[in-house]
């Protein structure tokens, strides 16, 4: 594929007046680690959601892959092979880390009702191969000793792994994390950040994530995109971006 793996353009996206995004254009090429950045209220999850489509732009188009995803559902966006983790994680509490990492291939299964109620050898062979993935992801991670355990009952820290481990499952070629360190101290903070980057190293994928912990995006990044009222205010190197003044503007907030 020549050209970015995902392009955002002139999207823009309001509730009942509120402009969340206005005419945000940027590019996110194949393999890297981008960062979207800003104030609260910018438009970052705002935008993670159109990508994903649980929000339907009112403007503007997506390519990812090649081919233009405008209004995609999330199980199509999951098909085509874009994976998400939320702001407030959205496990299941009173199940297990396996079924909990299980529950993320739901959307990829092929088997349908009639296959399980009867099991048949399609639905049979779907379970082992769901069950390998979920193993492997679960082992990515490093969760093994946690496998069977509920994840109600597990530290905030581990469960933000349990939900990296279920957007992992499926493989995603485009793994969109919101605030996947919201909450944690430093170590844990670095303990995400390290898996954030053995998940790009080691599986190719191609990472969008929102962080506020600037110390920790310009060590992550490869590629930052500042957001503010919904509008880009910088885009490039980590290093690039800092220097920015219309960036300082907004973090130091003479313009709030
Ligand atoms: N479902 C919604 N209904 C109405 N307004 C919304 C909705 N989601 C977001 N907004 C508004 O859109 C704007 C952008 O919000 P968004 O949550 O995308 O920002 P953000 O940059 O992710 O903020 P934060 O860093 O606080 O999570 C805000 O003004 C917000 O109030």
């Amino acid at each position: 594929m020549t050209g970015p793996l995902l392009s955002v353009r002139d999207v823009s996206l309001s509730f009942k007046g509120i402009k969340a995004l206005t005419a945000l254009s940027f590019d996110v090429a194949e393999g890297e680690i981008c960062s979207l950045i800003g104030p609260n209220g910018a438009g970052k999850s705002s935008l993670l959601n159109v990508l994903n489509g649980v929000y339907r732009a009112d403007a503007g188009e997506i390519v990812f892959a090649g081919e233009r995803f405008d209004r995609p559902t999330p199980i199509e966006a999951a098909r085509r092979g874009i994976g998400r983790t939320f702001q407030n994680n959205a496990l299941f509490k009173r199940l297990t880390v396996l079924d909990n990492v299980l529950a993320g291939l739901s959307r990829t299964a092929r088997a349908g009702l009639f296959d399980h109620v009867f099991r048949t050898g399609r639905a049979r062979r779907e379970a082992a191969a769901f069950r390998d993935l979920a193993e492997t992801a679960i082992a990515f991670v490093d969760l093994q000793g946690h496998r069977d355990a509920l994840v109600g009952q597990l530290p905030y820290g581990v469960q933000k792994r349990v939900e990296l481990a279920r957007a992992l499952v499926s493989e995603p070629r485009l793994l969109l994390l919101d605030e996947p360190m919201a909450g944690m101290n430093h170590d844990e903070k670095a303990e995400i950040a390290r898996l954030i980057v053995d998940v790009n190293a080691e599986l190719g994928t191609t990472v969008v994530l929102i962080e506020h912990d600037i110390g920790v995006v310009m060590g992550l990044s490869d590629h930052v995109v500042v957001l503010d009222y919904g509008r880009k205010v910088g885009d490039g190197r980590p290093e690039d971006v800092r220097e920015n003044p219309d960036v300082v503007a907004a973090y130091l907030g003479t313009r709030h």
